[in-house]
């Protein structure tokens, strides 16, 4: 199978985690779109969506499904994301897609977070992705000083401005034992918006696409 079809498969399968009239919380990125085209196949039993990213909310408005923005709504019951890594404590390292702030936001509100990801995503240690870092621009040559004292390798995301108007930082050369605690001491220096370790809010499920079929880990 090819790594779109393992992402494919594991859209369609967080169908099944999507109760009745409920509002479904909708990440970014590839694997997510194919969660956003099968969710077009049933939404005729869902109320609609609230999104992580201009990008997806384009996505499910193209699909007619109906787009709620976050603060008019009290609950959310799952949220369905890919993810750069996930290790086995399905803690993850997220934003290549620059979206990870309003993905962390969504996702905390949520009940329950389903990570979709083909098995290339799994790993056992968190770091050879690039961690992204959200910054405000004025804070960039600061906050990358800084990252460089707690032993990462900062690199500018050249062109590319998140929907919340800041820049990102890729942070390379980390290999995150502790990630609650790095997510903690990134989040921590000024100028930092957030960072894409999700360890304190991790995945309750993981749904991993592989060459045998999608695995559920929990
Ligand atoms: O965090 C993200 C976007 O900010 C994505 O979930 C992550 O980059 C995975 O993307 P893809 O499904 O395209 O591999």
């Amino acid at each position: 199978m090819t790594q779109n079809e393992l992402k494919e498969a594991v859209g369609r399968a967080a169908i099944a985690y999507i109760p009745d009239d409920c509002i479904v919380g909708v990440g970014t990125g590839s694997t997510a779109n194919y969660f956003i085209d099968a969710l077009a196949e049933i939404k005729g039993r869902i109320k609609g969506a609230v999104s992580s990213s201009e990008a997806s909310v384009a996505r499910l408005k193209s699909h007619g499904i109906p787009v709620y923005e976050l603060n008019t709504i009290d609950e959310l019951p799952v949220y369905v994301d890919g993810a750069d890594e996930i290790n086995h404590q399905l803690q993850m390292i997220k934003g290549g897609g620059a979206a990870l702030t309003r993905e962390k936001i969504v996702a905390a509100v949520a009940e329950q977070f389903i990570c979709i990801a083909d098995e290339s995503k799994l790993v056992d240690v968190l770091g050879a992705f690039p961690l992204p870092v959200e910054v405000i621009p004025m804070a960039r040559s600061y906050v990358a000083r800084e990252i460089v004292k707690l032993g990462g390798h900062p690199a500018y995301r050249e062109g590319v401005v998140t929907d919340n108007g800041n820049i990102i930082i890729d942070v390379h050369g980390l290999s995150i034992t502790q990630a609650g605690e790095l997510e903690t001491k990134l989040n921590q220096i000024v100028g930092v918006v957030t960072n894409g370790i999700f360890a304190h809010r991790r995945a309750d499920v993981l749904l991993l696409g592989t060459a045998a079929g999608v695995k559920t880990i929990k």
